[in-house]
C-alpha cells in the first residue's frame, strides 16, 4: 500500500471515530474521477442501468422516496478503471479489519446517477433482515460540482445530549465518503444538474 492512501485510510477512520463521519478528498484522481464518469455515461447509454427500488429486494420503484438509476458493479464484467477502484476497496476493507478489526467479508457497490432535480429522502441504509452492512461508502464522479449545483448529502449526527446536528457534504468529484450504515440517518438533496456516484457497503460475513 502507498504512503499516500495509508494516509487517506488513517484520516478517514479518525473522522468515523471521532464525528461518525469519515470523508477523504482526492481518494480519486481527476483523471480516474473522469475515467468513471465516463464509463458511467456509456453503460448508461447501453441500457445497463436501471431505476432504484426501496426495501431489501429493491423491487419497488417509488420516485416519492428516491429517484436514482443504478447498476451494480460486477467483479467478472468491470473494466480497468472499475478494476483499479474495486482493488482500492479492497484494500480499505483489509486497513480497516488489520487497524480496527471490523471482520468485514466482503463489499457491493454500484454505481449511481441521479438526474436533475431527484433526490433520496431521509433513510438508514441497513435494512432489518440484513445487518451485514457495516459501513456505507460513496464516492462522487462530478468534476467542478459548484455548491449552488445543490445535491448535497445532509448526514444527520445524532449528539450524547439527544439532539441532532446536520452536516452537509457536496458531491465533490473524488471525494469519499463513509460512515457507520446503522448508525446514521442521512439524505441526498436534488441537484440542478446530473448527479454521479459510487455508492457502496462493506459487510461483515
Ligand atoms: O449519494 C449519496 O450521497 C448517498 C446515497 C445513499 O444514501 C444511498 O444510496 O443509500
Ligand atoms: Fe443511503
Amino acid at each position: 500500500m502507498t504512503p499516500t492512501l495509508e494516509t487517506q485510510f488513517e484520516r478517514l477512520i479518525d473522522g468515523i471515530l471521532g464525528n461518525n463521519v469519515g470523508l477523504i478528498d482526492g481518494f480519486l484522481s481527476d483523471e480516474e474521477t473522469a475515467q468513471l464518469a465516463q464509463r458511467l455515461h456509456l453503460r448508461r447509454a447501453a441500457g445497463q442501468f436501471r431505476e432504484a427500488g426501496i426495501g431489501n429486494g429493491q423491487a419497488v420503484v417509488e420516485k416519492t422516496i428516491r429517484g436514482d438509476e443504478i447498476l451494480w458493479l460486477d467483479a467478472q464484467t468491470a473494466t480497468s478503471e472499475e478494476t483499479a477502484f474495486l482493488d482500492r476497496v479492497q484494500q480499505l476493507i483489509e486497513y480497516l479489519n488489520r487497524t480496527c478489526y471490523l471482520g468485514l467479508r466482503d463489499y457491493e457497490l454500484h454505481y449511481a446517477l441521479y438526474p436533475t432535480g431527484t433526490f433520496y429522502k431521509r433513510h438508514l441504509d441497513r435494512f432489518r433482515a440484513d445487518s451485514k452492512r457495516k459501513l456505507s461508502l460513496i464516492c462522487y464522479l462530478n468534476p467542478n460540482w459548484q455548491p449552488a449545483d445543490g445535491g448535497q448529502l445532509a448526514l444527520y449526527l445524532p449528539q450524547p445530549d439527544g439532539s441532532e446536528q446536520t452536516v452537509q457534504v457536496d458531491p465533490l468529484g473524488g471525494r469519499l465518503v463513509c460512515f457507520d450504515s446503522g448508525l446514521l440517518e442521512h439524505e441526498v438533496l436534488p441537484a440542478t444538474r446530473d448527479r454521479l456516484s459510487l455508492t457502496g457497503w462493506l459487510r461483515t460475513g
